[in-house]
């Protein structure tokens, strides 16, 4: 049984979903910072980020999803569809390397839902094209679990990707280290490979229960009033 318990898949990524919501609301204010391109792999990470979605958009923002290999699982196929319910708008994929470059300029913050604890290496397309991209934008990220392209137990590693000009044009090989976010959510509890992440860290894990904190020694925070997410120390601090 996983740390998380009794919840099902759909509850969980729910819960998840709205912690990442939750964490971008947090550190950065709709006012200032409206329009949050959210960015899906195709596995449950994905997923979080379309339930992530669908809280902003509720919550006053004006989310855009970028979604280059959508996920084939019919939970995905549903939180696909209660998006586009929503009329959240969703970025075109003929040449999704290119829509990405041109929604970039546009955006004020990045929600990273692209790969999660399953990533391994190498990177393959579109997203080796998809991550310098995103990094070299220059724009806020916030990270879901554990920043794309790192190892969930190593962090940083260094893996190859495409040279991406910034519009939209791929070129060559180039040797990439991750993306470097300015904010992370971690899911349940924090992964080995977060250990010196140096920015603000948050935990969205508030489904998971007493009974199976103490079974798998997780020692959590407390989570504040309503709130399913927590802010933990940085590194420096501890
Ligand atoms: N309790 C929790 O902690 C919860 C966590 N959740 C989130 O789920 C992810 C883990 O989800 P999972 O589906 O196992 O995996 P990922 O989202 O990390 O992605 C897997 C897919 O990504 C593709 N992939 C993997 N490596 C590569 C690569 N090198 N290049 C390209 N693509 C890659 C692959 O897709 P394919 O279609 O190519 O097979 C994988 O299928 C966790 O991190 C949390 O964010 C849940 O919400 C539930 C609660």
């Amino acid at each position: 049984m996983s740390a998380a318990g009794a919840f099902s898949l759909d509850q969980l990524m729910e819960l998840a979903g709205l912690a990442c919501a939750q964490t971008v609301a947090k550190v950065y204010n709709k006012e200032k910072y409206p329009r949050v391109l959210v960015c899906c792999g195709p596995g449950n990470q994905g997923g979080d980020g379309l339930v992530a979605a669908r809280h902003l958009s509720q919550f006053g923002y004006a989310p855009v999803l970028f979604m280059p290999k959508p996920g084939g699982k019919d939970i995905y196929k549903r939180l696909q569809t209660q998006c586009a319910n929503m009329s959240i708008s969703l970025l075109p994929n003929e040449d999704p390397i290119v829509s990405l470059s041109t929604s970039l300029q546009s955006t004020d913050v990045i929600l990273d839902a692209i790969f999660g604890f399953s990533f391994k290496p190498p990177v393959r397309a579109p997203f080796d094209a998809v991550l310098p991209l995103i990094a070299q934008s220059g724009k806020p990220i916030v990270s879901v679990d554990i920043p794309s392209g790192w190892d969930v137990e190593k962090g940083k590693i260094s893996v190859a990707t495409k040279e991406v000009s910034s519009a939209g044009q791929v070129g060559g090989d180039k040797e990439f280290e991750g993306l470097d976010p300015d904010v992370l959510i971690s899911l349940t509890g924090p992964k080995l490979g977060v250990k010196q992440f140096a920015g603000r860290h948050f935990l969205g894990g508030r489904f998971v229960s007493k009974a199976m904190e103490e079974k798998f020694e997780l020692n959590l925070p407390e989570y504040p009033g309503y709130e399913q997410i927590v802010e933990l120390p940085r590194p420096s601090s501890l």
